[in-house]
């Protein structure tokens, strides 16, 4: 079992809110309501803007290269995510100026701010496991909906959102972040922290599953 893998086995619930999700559920049927994905998806873009100043944080909190470099390949993943983001909306007329306009919903605040404390108040390694359901988290439930593969999707509603988290680029932004993860572990957790780590994983997880209940919030 690798970290990753020992954090969620040790917080089983939080882990389920998030991945099973009615949103996620929704979504992979095809039946989310557009209200609910657009208000998902704004949200999004302003929670990665504040992503990519926890991988700034990062940067600042690591000791080696081999760290930095990890910080700057997840700070370019994120980057990368952006374009989904941005093509979405400009089919609604959206601008990514509109979209930074919007106000940060307090799912979003709560989130965000929750991983920047955690890596300005701890280590890099509280740091990654903060961060860990949401980069390694997303691979998963891209890879749970797409479960023949992206071509399968067919004219699936939310293909194009689906085929970017279970494509191999993000799949293997995941795996990289989820390896740096086992090294950083090796290096800096004793087993005595194991359960302080857990318990930051399985918050980071219920504010994952409070991130899309915001989006069905939305469409009541
Ligand atoms: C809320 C959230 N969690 C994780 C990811 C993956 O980067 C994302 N784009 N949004």
């Amino acid at each position: 079992m690798d970290v990753f893998d020992r954090l969620k086995a040790a917080t089983p619930a939080d882990w389920r809110s998030y991945i099973d999700h009615d949103f996620v559920r929704q979504m992979g049927a095809g039946t989310l309501p557009q209200t609910a994905f657009r208000t998902y998806l704004v949200q999004d873009y302003l929670f990665l803007i504040q992503f990519a100043r926890v991988y700034a944080l990062a940067t600042y909190k690591s000791r080696t290269l081999a760290d930095m470099k990890a910080a700057q390949a997840g700070l370019a993943a994120i980057f990368d995510e952006m374009d989904l983001h941005v093509r979405l909306c400009d089919r609604w007329g959206l601008s990514p100026e509109d979209i930074e306009a919007a106000p940060e919903h307090q799912a979003t605040i709560a989130y965000t701010r929750f991983v920047l404390d955690c890596g300005a108040a701890g280590d890099l390694l509280d740091l990654h496991v903060a961060l860990a359901p949401c980069v390694i988290g997303y691979a998963e439930i891209g890879r749970n909906l797409a479960p023949n593969g992206i071509d399968a999707l067919g004219d699936h509603p939310y293909r194009e959102w689906i085929a970017e988290y279970a494509g191999d680029a993000y799949q293997a932004v995941a795996a990289n972040a989820r390896h740096h993860l086992d090294d950083l572990a090796a290096r800096a957790m004793t087993e005595r922290r194991f359960d302080e780590l857990a318990t930051l994983f399985g918050k980071a997880s219920r504010l994952e599953a409070d991130f899309w209940q915001m989006g069905l919030d939305a469409n009541r």
